[in-house]
């Protein structure tokens, strides 16, 4: 087995269990937190992945998103994987919170200084599943996929680049239009290069324009009281604007008063997320 149980806790009937394993896409040691309902221990269960934003682990969504007993509620697993290689002793990787450790944009980066590890696309889009699947008790033909800022970025590419790989996406405050913020700017110069015409295979409002692949239903949760989104860099209108006219992209766009950008905010509206993606992983 490749992957190494680290520590296990049982919680609303399942267990929550945190793994690590050696990535080929990083090179590194990687590690993911996992909810396994009770239904796993029989037959193999739905699961939807949880990407996280700037700075996080797997342990924070772990510890304070509230997905356990929601995923218990609908039989599904809640996979949470890392947020960037760790310790891959890349000069100036800790400089940052966001770039570098704990910052990989769910890239795979094309600069010589990162190319080595910093491929998150790859391990999210491909690793990942296929040590999943193979491993535990997960179904593959039945995946969604959500995420928070630099993870809701994630999660709207993996589903954009990938037609049909997952059922439904989901975002939490999206850094929805990576190209035209300064975190995105910063971290695709960093990770892909100058040249921006590179930068439009990773992002959302950019992959939007040219989806054709099955309906994708989406939903999208922002709060007003975002100082990021006050900020200007998460964009989700602009995401919106691409999404409304194209035929395959079903989007919920929801503004929620007076919500900002941290994990209680997760942790309101986590129920919507697994009650959304269930809706078309039991089909
Ligand atoms: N330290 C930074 C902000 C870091 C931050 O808010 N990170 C968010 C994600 S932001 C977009 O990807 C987060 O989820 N933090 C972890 C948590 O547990 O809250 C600053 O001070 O500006």
């Amino acid at each position: 087995m490749a992957l190494k149980l680290v520590k296990q806790n049982k919680a609303f009937g399942g267990w929550v269990k945190q793994f690590k394993h050696a990535s080929s896409a990083t090179k590194t040691e990687m590690t993911f937190s996992v909810f396994l309902p009770q239904e796993a221990e029989t037959s193999k269960v739905p699961y939807v992945m949880y990407l996280s934003g700037l700075t996080c682990t797997d342990e924070n969504v772990t510890t304070k998103g509230n997905s356990q007993k929601w995923a218990a509620k609908h039989g599904i697993a809640f996979v949470a994987p890392d947020t960037s290689p760790r310790g891959a002793g890349i000069e100036g990787e800790d400089e940052s919170y966001d770039f570098g450790t704990g910052a990989g944009f769910y890239v795979d980066a094309t600069t010589s200084k990162f190319s080595t590890n910093y491929n998150m696309y790859s391990y999210i889009s491909k690793e990942l599943p296929g040590l999943l699947e193979s491993e535990l008790p997960l179904d593959g033909g039945r995946k969604s996929i959500t995420g928070h800022s630099m993870g809701g970025h994630g999660a709207l590419i993996m589903a954009l680049k990938n037609p049909g790989m997952f059922r439904s996406a989901s975002a939490f405050a999206p850094i929805a239009h990576p190209s035209a913020c300064p975190w995105g700017e910063k971290a695709f110069t960093g990770y892909l290069g100058e040249d921006k015409t590179a930068w439009a295979a990773y992002d959302a409002t950019e992959l939007a324009k040219s989806y054709d692949g099955p309906v994708l239903p989406i939903l999208c949760d922002q709060g007003t009281a975002d100082e990021f989104y006050e900020k200007k860099q998460l964009l989700p209108e602009d995401f919106a604007a691409v999404a409304k006219d194209r035929e395959n992209l079903h989007l919920e766009s929801r503004m929620a008063d007076g919500y900002d950008h941290s994990y209680y905010f997760i942790a309101t509206f986590m129920e919507d997320h697994l009650d959304f993606a269930a809706n078309y992983l039991k089909k």
